[in-house]
């Protein structure tokens, strides 16, 4: 997959073009999912989500016409600045979830959320992005967390309990990977990291991750109402994402202004 910047001529508006090769689709099998991409990114329209123009094809290519997120990925400022301070973090894990929650709200699971796949435009707002191996549930499915989807797993970091127990997603899924983000955030990397994909995996099911020292206190207790073994036991879990708001890590948080104040300094 190969992402190109483009201008349109007519308006001088700059937009990313995804290419994705024909051949690697079906050698991947990943045809259906192309079809998932473009239906559930059509469907979705929120601040935090990349959107989606237009599509087209040649005989060797799919094209994607996507919002460009001129700042890239968030992956690459945890990388560039080592962690973010609290204020920071505060403020992008607060975008995050009100994206989760509008996708949520119309029936879609992320299923890889992942800092690599949360992009920053020019405000250096967030916006979500790789919706290929998203799950659009049946309105029959969307009930409790035991409603699941079916097999994908996700990138072993971030992958909850469940898709590697019960092969399912769920809503909740998404918000096991928050819980991790939200560490990574401020810990600088990822709370469960094997030596390779077979140990991260041991240690999710094991719940075996700790805290460094300095890692804030109402931060701590957020990411540990997160990381749990049940879907349901997880804060936020059964559509209750307001509870996750209410939460003391979220205090000063103006969740009316959040997608107009401007975005905080990273430093
Ligand atoms: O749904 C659509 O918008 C069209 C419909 C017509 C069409 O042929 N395609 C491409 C279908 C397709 C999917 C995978 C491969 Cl490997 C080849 C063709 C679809 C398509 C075109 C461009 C980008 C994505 C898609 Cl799904």
């Amino acid at each position: 997959m190969r992402v190109v910047s483009a201008v349109d001529l007519s308006n001088k508006r700059d937009y990313a073009i995804k290419v994705l090769d024909k051949r690697h689709i079906i050698r991947e099998k990943k045809v259906k999912y192309v079809n998932i991409e473009k239906n559930t990114l059509y469907k979705l329209d929120h601040p935090g989500v990349v959107k989606l123009y237009s599509t087209f094809q040649d005989s060797s290519s799919l094209y994607y016409v996507l919002e460009l997120c001129q700042n890239g990925e968030l992956l690459t400022f945890i990388k560039k600045l080592g962690s973010f301070d609290e204020n920071c973090t505060r403020f992008y894990v607060a975008q995050i979830l009100t994206a989760v929650e509008y996708v949520h709200s119309q029936g879609v699971i992320h299923r890889d959320l992942k800092p690599e796949n949360i992009l920053l435009d020019q405000r250096m707002y967030i916006k979500l992005t790789d919706f290929g191996t998203a799950k659009m549930l049946e309105p029959s499915e969307d009930g409790t967390e035991s409603d699941r989807a079916n097999s994908f797993v996700g990138t072993a970091e971030y992958v909850s309990p469940e898709l590697l127990t019960e092969k399912a997603a769920c809503k909740s899924s998404d918000l096991w990977a928050l819980g991790c983000i939200i560490y990574q955030l401020l810990a600088g990397r990822p709370p469960f990291k094997g030596s390779n994909e077979y140990q991260t995996f041991q240690k999710i099911v094991k719940l075996e991750y700790s805290f460094p020292a300095g890692f804030p206190k109402t931060a701590m207790d957020l990411v540990s109402r997160l990381l749990v073994h049940d879907p349901n036991e997880r804060l936020g879990a059964n559509n209750t994402i307001d509870k996750l708001k209410q939460h003391p890590f979220f205090d000063g948080v103006d969740w009316l202004e959040l997608w107009k104040q401007p975005a905080p300094k990273l430093m």
